[in-house]
């Protein structure tokens, strides 16, 4: 496959693509068209034939595409072939709800520890997965080369909190609290929920 880099709005919609090739396939459906795969995430043909492009002629024209090869392709180009180690900062309601959901190991992401400052949760866990204080997690964020975090703590501890992070190697934030961060060099995702209502 060729190197390039793909524009954020197709990211989102390959991940559509990702999650619906994933469905079929549990379903047995060996062979989906553009049309179908439009009208599972709502998006016109035309625009899947033409994100779908960019992996070169494998659909068939009049039949459609291998849901098996196309989902690997997909899931290739997203990262999610591998597995890719994320710390949750803040064990509060959303960090632990976040920790536990299971839907993140499906898709490749490993929930590695939590971290507070909360002495009291400190050396708990949240299903298995350890709630650490800095120091500990300083030194596992480092030794395990951890590259993705989550934010979920407070507004007024958000921007020492993700400074203090990319000096910890860390590259990619995905980031629940209502700061918008200001951060130079790293990917930052910022997610508010109401904003979907
Ligand atoms: N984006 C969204 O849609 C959305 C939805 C819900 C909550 N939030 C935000 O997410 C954040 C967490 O919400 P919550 O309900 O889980 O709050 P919470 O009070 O239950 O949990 C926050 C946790 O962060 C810990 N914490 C504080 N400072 C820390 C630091 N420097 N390092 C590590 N841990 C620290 C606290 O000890 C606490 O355990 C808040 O900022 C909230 O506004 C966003």
């Amino acid at each position: 496959m060729k190197l390039f880099k793909v524009p954020e709005p197709t990211i989102m919609r390959l991940s559509l693509y990702s999650r619906v090739l994933e469905q079929m396939e549990e379903r047995g459906i060996p062979v989906i068209s553009s049309v179908e795969l439009g009208d599972a995430v709502g998006i016109n043909s035309g625009v899947v034939r033409k994100d779908l492009s960019m992996f070169g002629e494998f659909g068939v024209r009049g039949v459609g595409y291998n849901v098996r090869e196309l989902r690997d392709n997909i899931r290739r180009l997203l990262g999610q072939d591998r597995t890719w180690p994320i710390v949750v900062i803040g064990a509060g309601q959303l960090g632990s709800a976040l920790a536990a959901y299971p839907g993140f190991r499906q898709r490749g992401f490993d929930i590695t520890a939590l971290v507070d400052v909360d002495a009291a949760k400190i050396g708990t866990d949240v299903q298995g997965i350890p709630v650490l204080s800095w120091d500990e997690a300083t030194n596992m964020i480092q030794e395990k080369e951890i590259k993705m975090a989550i934010l979920a703590v407070p507004a007024e501890d958000v921007q020492a909190t993700a400074q203090k992070l990319v000096d910890l190697g860390i590259e990619a934030i995905l980031n629940f609290s209502p700061v918008i961060l200001k951060l130079a060099s790293v990917q930052v995702q910022n997610v508010d929920l109401t904003v979907f209502f």
